[in-house]
């Protein structure tokens, strides 16, 4: 039995082909484990199987191999849990803004009166900076508030796990910035544990405790787990002073443009026990970084290569 909040033991995925036999796994012997109130980002190439494994974290999917356990559970199923927030708002038109937070409110606590879950949502649509338009339809709403919406009604059910499936990708930068800022203060207030997908190297830095780096796919694995060794205080504006950021971004920057196809047909990287994958630390300076042992068995890699801001 393992003592981490979630773990994920020995994930596989394989879909049927069209001749309805077993195609070549999306991915296996997928192992990682998130703690209580961390912030954990997964990073991958596209096909990697990324939502695949949200998806089987939420409950919404099967594997074909291995276990999920929370809490000392296995997770066979939807559960409320776990709050998903999807790339698209998936907001319910017909219902208000409040309306839509607060549906998901009573299925999680049915015996509430109304004005209590009316009270509990407007303090959640107020922590995203909505507090002025609960009245309002989907409709009536840029990209960027229905993404808040969609955030705010996930934090609303108070969760014990949030799983994110890239819920900024479709923003412009400007909103992305300022809802990445929102999202950072409720998590630094609520110590919410979220598991995010992000094709966002800069998104990650910010707001993860680890990162969790996906090789290609098929037969994807976890090849790294990489630590943001940067104090928990960082904010947008300010990150990019620490020296550790351009360590840490060169680093993730690498592995996504030269080493993430290195795994595959057992190259020389993927040479380690898939249970612990190497847990590196490139925010650290090397001094640091022996002082810091990392916990796996196989030292950080190199980087071949630093790549230009
Ligand atoms: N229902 C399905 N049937 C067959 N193949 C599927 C199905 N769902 C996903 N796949 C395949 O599984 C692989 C992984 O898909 P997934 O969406 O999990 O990847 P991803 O890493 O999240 O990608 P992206 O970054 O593009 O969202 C892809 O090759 C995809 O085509």
């Amino acid at each position: 039995m393992t003592n981490h909040y979630l773990s994920v033991e020995g994930l596989k995925k394989a879909y049927p082909t069209s001749d309805g036999k077993i195609g070549t796994p999306v991915f296996e012997d997928i192992h990682f484990s998130i703690e209580k109130g961390e912030f954990v980002c997964i990073i991958g190439h596209s096909g990697c199987g990324k939502t695949t494994i949200l998806n089987v974290l939420a409950g919404l999917e099967e594997a074909s191999g291995g276990v999920v356990i929370m809490n000392g559970r296995e997770v066979k199923g939807p559960s409320l849990d776990r709050g998903v927030v999807f790339q698209s708002h998936a907001l319910m038109p017909w219902m208000s803004v409040l309306g839509n937070v607060a549906f998901a409110v009573k299925s999680k606590w049915p015996d509430w009166s109304k004005a209590k879950i009316a009270a509990h949502c407007t303090e959640y649509l107020e922590m995203v900076g909505l507090g002025h338009a609960i009245h309002k339809q989907p409709a009536e709403l840029s990209g960027g508030m229905k993404q808040r919406v969609g955030i705010a009604r996930a934090f609303a059910i108070q969760p014990k796990m949030l799983l994110l499936d890239e819920p900024f990708g479709a923003l412009d930068a400007l909103t992305r910035g300022t809802i990445q800022d929102e999202l950072l203060k409720v998590v630094q207030a609520t110590h919410q544990t979220v598991f995010m997908i992000t094709h966002d190297v800069d998104e990650a830095i910010l707001l993860a405790d680890k990162v969790i780096l996906m090789s290609n796919g098929p037969l994807a694995k976890v090849a790294e787990i990489v630590e943001i060794t940067m104090p928990r205080t960082r904010t947008r504006a300010e990150m990019h002073h620490d020296p550790q950021y351009y360590r840490i971004r060169n680093h993730l920057v690498d592995f996504l443009v030269n080493r993430s196809k290195d795994y595959a047909g057992g190259g020389e990287l993927a040479q380690y026990d898939p249970k612990h994958p190497p847990v590196v630390r490139p925010g650290l300076a090397e001094e640091q970084q022996g002082a810091l042992a990392p916990e796996s068995a196989r030292p950080a890699p190199q980087l071949k290569k630093v790549v230009n801001q």
